[in-house]
């Protein structure tokens, strides 16, 4: 009897242990000397999660097709130097075009300044509207670029960072990754399809010592946000109040961070917070208290989840509505 009991215990010691093992946090990465790549680094978010780079020490290579923006944050990025080894590579190529292109810049960028320690897909852009009105080319652009873009990048740096067994790659997702709403008919799925990747990525990489993360940055205070709202939906907009807008800068600090401590996870702010737990899925976790949480707060988040979703329609409704209505007193005069 007494042998029983204590041949159980050892099992479920065992099996605790092997549920456990996985959810170890990784080592944090070193940034002073690293080498980091960040796509999209010349504007907005990515700019800021280079300066943050920086800031911490590390060599920074810039990847962005427009030049003389490359060479402008560039500079901006030096005077942020904590020591006089540091360099600022900028390489103009578009990501989302030729993948053999893209190899080969990374291959000389690795060759001036070391193997990419930590790679951010960045690059990116929004096109809104409703699905009628989106001309089928924007799904593809949108796909290619985002999507495409952070495949071709990251397809360059792996094999590498494989053999050295380490390694970060983050993904720039957006809450529109996590839920989709009115007007991001084009945009939604190409962020969506991030976190599939990602997912798949970080299982076969994960015993590399490499780690993936994924942030969910809300809407940004960024060129690309200015530009994203000339042409929004009132819908959208009126949805996207239900979150709020973020300075760049606070969202490259939280990406970084997580991306050094090897989160798999990132998201800003309360809403985000929610989001993140109650989009988790299959998702794996970084530490055990994480997955507490997303047991214990996944109901809870629904519930309130479905209260957002009710005001959601009711916009558009009220949006529909409203317009008809012009559109009559449009055609009575
Ligand atoms: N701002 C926001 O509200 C949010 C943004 N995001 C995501 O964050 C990322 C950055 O957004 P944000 O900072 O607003 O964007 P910006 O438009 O301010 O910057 C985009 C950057 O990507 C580069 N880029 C765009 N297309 C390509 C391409 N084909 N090849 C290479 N580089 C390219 C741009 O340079 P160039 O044009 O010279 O190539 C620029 O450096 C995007 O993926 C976006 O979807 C997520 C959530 C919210
Ligand atoms: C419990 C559940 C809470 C739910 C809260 C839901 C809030 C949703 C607001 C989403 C705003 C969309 C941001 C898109 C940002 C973006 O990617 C573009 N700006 C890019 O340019």
């Amino acid at each position: 009897m007494l042998l029983l009991l204590a041949a159980a215990c050892v099992v479920a010691f065992v099996l605790l242990l092997y549920m456990v093992s996985p959810l170890i946090s990784p080592k944090p990465l070193k940034l002073p000397g690293a080498h980091v790549v960040v796509t999209g680094g010349s504007s907005g978010i990515g700019k800021c999660v280079a300066i943050e780079c920086y800031k911490q020490g590390a060599f920074i290579t810039l990847i962005a097709r427009n030049e003389s923006k490359l060479l402008q944050t560039k500079k901006e990025i030096e005077k942020y130097s904590v020591n006089d080894k540091q360099v600022v590579l900028c390489i103009s190529v578009d990501v989302s075009k030729d993948y053999g292109h893209v190899e080969n810049v990374l291959k000389q960028a690795q060759e001036k300044l070391g193997p990419v320690d930590m790679l951010i897909n960045c690059a990116g852009t929004s096109i809104t509207g409703k699905f009628e009105d989106l001309e089928v080319s924007c799904f593809e652009r949108l796909m290619a670029v985002n999507y495409f873009g952070s495949v071709y990048a990251s397809h360059a740096v792996i094999a590498t960072m494989k053999e050295r067994r380490m390694g970060r790659i983050v993904f720039v997702s957006s809450q529109a990754g996590q839920v989709g709403l009115f007007g991001y008919t084009a945009y939604s799925p190409t962020k969506f399809a991030l976190r599939g990747l990602a997912e798949a990525l970080q299982m076969e990489v994960k015993p590399y010592n490499i780690y993936v993360t994924v942030a969910y940055p809300p809407d940004t205070d960024t060129p690309g946000f200015a530009e994203e709202i000339k042409t929004k939906p009132l819908e959208t907009k009126l949805i996207s109040e239900a979150s709020s807008v973020c300075q760049a800068e606070q969202v490259a600090r939280v990406i970084v961070k997580d991306a050094i401590q090897g989160n798999f996870n990132s998201f800003m702010g309360s809403d985000g917070y929610m989001l993140s737990v109650l989009t988790s899925g299959m998702s794996p976790v970084t530490a055990i208290t994480e997955g507490l949480q997303q047991v214990v707060c996944m109901g809870l988040f629904r519930i309130i989840g479905l209260f957002y979703l009710g005001s959601f329609d009711s916009i558009v409704r009220r949006c529909m509505i409203q317009r008809e209505k012009s559109e009559s007193t449009d055609k009575t005069k």
